[in-house]
């Protein structure tokens, strides 16, 4: 079969990965890389001499011998660049957060239906095999009904990104839209069986009383159509990267749990344990899990949509409803009160 020809606008932090995730995969192709400033596109030149480099994504967008656009950049940049993707024809693999809005997100999906074109979002958790084996032992009813979800991350600061733009609520969106929304997915994902989420309180507070807007500390209880309900809790004034997943339902409970010195770590550690209501046992995880495998995983996953018809991990409309669940418990953060998250 034909390899998929990935085109990639972004050559940041993050999309460095995105590229040699494409190099290593076996049903994939880097074709071209599209850059912002020019130190930048001479590094991407550097590191990969055969692509096509340029430092306006147009002209990649241009080229005819390209299936697929993935888009790296920073978070405010998304809508603009993914319409772009969409109206040249491309299919598209855009990294969370969808959007910074709901409207950003509602016109993406119009325009990827309107081109017919695929439009895959980034959370690639879902595609890890220890985050991945909670979701199907849920669904494989290890938990009998699943009632009770706790995602939590405890990790250092995070960077400013290129031009510091993380560190700016206009281009950031805000500080929720950044990683606690991994965690709102995951839970959205492990409590489907509950219908669809609800409503959302939250609290947060910022330890720099430069920026009380970007917040460090977030804790949310998210309430579903029953009576089930999520915890997403995390806190960026602390060390390392350590994360827990604890499922529970009327039957037993799981509890995940991953530690690296940073995310992007090829050597952490992980365990899943499970508990049937009898006993505890170690749930072996064959393959690593971390965030750098599960974006090699992404990009084969794409390119799988694209060659067979696989359906996608993450869809258009899951990626809006984590952008949903994000901007409701970022209102209820300013309100103060318990906050309706919409229903698309
Ligand atoms: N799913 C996940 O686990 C992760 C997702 N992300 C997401 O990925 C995105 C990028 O994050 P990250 O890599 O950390 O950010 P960085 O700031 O490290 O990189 C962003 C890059 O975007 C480039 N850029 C800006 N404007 C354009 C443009 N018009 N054309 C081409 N390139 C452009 C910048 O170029 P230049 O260097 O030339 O200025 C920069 O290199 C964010 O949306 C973030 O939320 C990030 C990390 C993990
Ligand atoms: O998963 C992630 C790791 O942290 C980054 C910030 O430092 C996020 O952008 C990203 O979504």
């Amino acid at each position: 079969m034909n390899l998929v020809r990935y085109g990639l606008i972004g050559f940041g932090a993050w999309g460095k990965h995105h590229a040699d995730a494409i190099t290593k995969a076996h049903n994939a192709q880097l074709i071209g890389i599209a850059a912002h400033s020019e130190s930048t596109a001479s590094d991407a030149s550097q590191a990969y001499p055969d692509a096509f480099v340029t430092t306006d994504y147009h002209a990649l967008l241009a080229r005819d011998d390209l299936d697929v656009i993935d888009v790296v950049v920073p978070s405010h940049l998304h809508h603009e660049v993914a319409t772009a993707v969409l109206q040249s024809g491309k299919h598209l693999l855009l990294e969370k957060p969808m959007g910074i809005n709901l409207d950003q997100c509602d016109s993406m999906i119009a325009s990827a239906q309107s081109h017919d074109r695929l439009l895959c979002v980034g959370h690639e958790l879902r595609l890890s095999s220890m985050w991945g084996k909670v979701k199907e032992m849920i669904d494989d009813g290890f938990l009998g009904t699943p009632q009770y979800c706790l995602v939590e991350l405890s990790r250092n600061p995070y960077r400013q990104g290129a031009g510091g733009w993380r560190y700016d609520i206009n281009r950031v969106g805000n500080w929720i839209l950044e990683e606690p929304i991994h965690f709102f997915d995951l839970a959205r994902w492990y409590l489907e069986s509950a219908g669809t989420p609800q409503s959302v309180y939250a609290t947060a507070n910022s330890r720099d009383p430069e920026r009380p807007e970007l917040q460090d500390n977030f804790s949310a209880i998210m309430h579903f159509a029953g009576d089930a309900y999520a915890v997403v809790s995390q806190t960026l004034s602390a060390f390392e990267h350590h994360q827990t997943a604890k499922v529970t339902g009327s039957k037993g409970a799981l509890w995940a749990s991953w530690s690296g010195a940073m995310d992007r770590t090829r050597h952490p550690t992980f365990k899943l344990r499970a508990f049937d209501g009898n006993e505890v046992v170690d749930v072996p995880i064959e393959k690593p899990t971390g965030e750098l495998f599960e974006l090699e995983d992404q990009i084969v996953r794409v390119a799988e949509a694209i060659q067979s018809g696989r359906p996608l991990h993450c869809t258009a409309q899951d990626g809006r409803w984590s952008v949903a669940m994000c901007l409701a418990a970022s209102a209820s953060v300013a309100s103060g009160t318990k906050e309706p998250i919409d229903q698309g």
